[in-house]
């Protein structure tokens, strides 16, 4: 990477709270050459860029300038907090079944698969570019139970320059005999080796080792597959080090949950077998909590954790419909994930999408007249546009305890940012409506627009993104001030 400043003009969408973001046009945000973000000044008209730069120290000669065109507009990185690198494969078969018949069925032959280091090797880098063509700047991936594998997997999420969480699956208990791990002691090692491994590579462009691009993450498969031995384990091994990651299932089908009540008898719920077992902490992920008890939401926010909801894989499985306006309202961190290949695609704007389906049946089920009601802000309703942006943002990251670094840009934040195309999407209205935002003085002569603000513009690109875009629209995928992925990248491929 070049040491010089790199700033970037144009508009910026931004998340700041749930129900709301910022829209600014002719923003100048400063990039340094560790990829962190060093300003941000809003509303700089053209003619005040370069005194706007002396201002911070800068000449234009010294730095890298790029301004945004027409039809685009800057957005901090989606998060995807809960998907399955080694399912890739499987996605849109297999949802005949439910959860538990289809992990037997479709699930574990694939994933066993990756027993063969070869076919990882090959199998990986083209996942992975999906997942980065998609605009995700920080992916949780699920590996497999197989330690040279997932290393593969680690080595491979690291050259391509995405930010990523990667686990190492345990699962001793209740799996194939051609896809179990051997013995718990087996898993313990073999994961310690995993953490010691991921922890070892390279931070990537911050050159921070507090800022790094891959993170482990401790990955019990869910209760039924753990033994209890093996949770005792894992528990020592999270007392002793507070900076690892936890990810896991829970509440998702209705069978698991009853299968999980007799394997654990000694536990109120779902939720108190991970907390007997420490797992229950400010970075622990709980991937789609769809049936939680009110004393599980109680108990998961009261140990700080986050919800990854997973919308697209909960209507393909028929899991059920998570009550996310209720976890909002009771206060639970809440992001999305994709869930490949429960959910049948890699992409955050389909499960943006799928969350507000889900959140509109659940409006209607509880209130088919659309009548006003009085039940706090989100709960029972459908989540506005804000809300979609920020949970595949900002609230992402508050899942993954990493809200510090990403999830919105912001000075001192790293540059995980993605540029957007929108033009082409649906509308030439909309192109119109990019016309004038980039430049105001269009204002009075372009038709419809005419009327519309700069923010009423923005949001309209952002609402046609959400629900009408794809990888096409991804123009530039930034991670830690670099360039890796999107269209605007020579040979840019899924
Ligand atoms: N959706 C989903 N749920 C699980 N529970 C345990 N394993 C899995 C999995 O691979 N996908
Ligand atoms: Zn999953």
């Amino acid at each position: 990477m070049s040491l010089r400043v790199t700033v970037y003009y144009g508009s910026l969408i931004n998340p700041t709270t749930l129900d709301s973001y910022e829209a600014n046009t002719n923003c100048l945000i400063a990039v340094n050459a560790h990829g962190n973000i060093d300003w941000i000044v809003h509303d700089v008209e053209p003619s005040a860029i370069q005194q706007t730069l002396l201002q911070k120290g800068l000449l234009i000669d010294d730095i890298t300038f790029t301004a945004l065109q027409d039809g685009q507009f800057m957005m901090p990185g989606l998060v995807d907090t809960h998907t399955h690198a080694p399912q890739v494969p499987n996605l849109g078969t297999g949802y005949q079944y439910e959860l538990l018949d289809w992990l037997e069925t479709f699930t574990f032959p694939m994933e066993s698969n990756f027993k063969d280091v070869a076919f990882a090797k090959r199998m990986y880098p083209s996942i992975v570019k999906k997942f980065i063509a998609a605009g995700t700047t920080t992916c949780c991936y699920y590996g497999t139970l197989h330690l040279e594998s997932n290393k593969v997997l680690a080595e491979i999420v690291h050259s391509l320059g995405q930010r990523a969480l990667i686990g190492k699956c345990n699962m001793d208990r209740n799996c194939p005999s051609y896809y179990i791990e051997s013995s718990s002691s087996q898993s313990i090692s073999d994961t310690q080796e995993f953490i010691s491994y991921v922890r070892s590579l390279p931070p990537g462009p911050s050159d921070d080792p507090d800022r790094p691009l891959i993170y482990p993450v401790l990955t019990p498969r869910f209760a039924i597959s753990c033994t209890k031995e093996l949770l005792s384990s894992l528990k020592s091994l999270v007392h002793a080090d507070t900076h690892l990651h936890i990810q896991t299932h829970i509440s998702e089908n209705l069978k698991e949950i009853q299968f999980t009540k007799e394997l654990y008898p000694e536990s109120d719920h779902y939720a108190g077998v991970y907390d007997l077992y420490g797992l229950l902490r400010n970075n622990t992920i709980l991937a789609h909590a769809i049936w939680l008890q009110d004393k599980e939401i109680d108990l998961v926010k009261e140990r700080k954790a986050g919800i990854s909801h997973c919308p697209t894989s909960n209507f393909n499985l028929r899991s059920g419909m998570a009550p996310i306006g209720k976890y909002l309202d009771r206060g639970l961190k809440v992001g999305l994930g994709t869930d490949a290949s429960g959910g049948f695609s890699h992409s955050m704007l389909v499960a943006m999408r799928n969350a507000s389906i889900t959140s509109s049946v659940i409006a209607l089920q509880h209130n088919p007249t659309n009548a006003a009601i009085d039940e706090g802000k989100f709960t029972n309703r459908q989540l506005p546009l804000a809300t979609l942006f920020y949970l595949a943002t900002k609230g992402s990251a508050e899942v993954c305890d990493l809200d510090k670094q990403i999830g919105s840009l912001e000075a001192g934040k790293s540059f995980d940012a993605l540029i957007v195309d929108v033009t082409g999407i649906g509308s030439t209205d909309l192109e119109r409506q990019a016309d004038v935002n980039q430049d105001p003085r269009n204002a009075s002569t372009t038709g419809m627009s005419s009327h519309m603000s700069s923010r009423a513009m923005l949001e309209g690109m952002l609402e046609k993104f959400v629900f009408c875009g794809d990888d096409r629209n991804v123009s530039a995928v930034f991670v830690q001030g670099k360039l890796i992925g999107g269209t605007s990248v020579a040979g840019a491929s899924t």
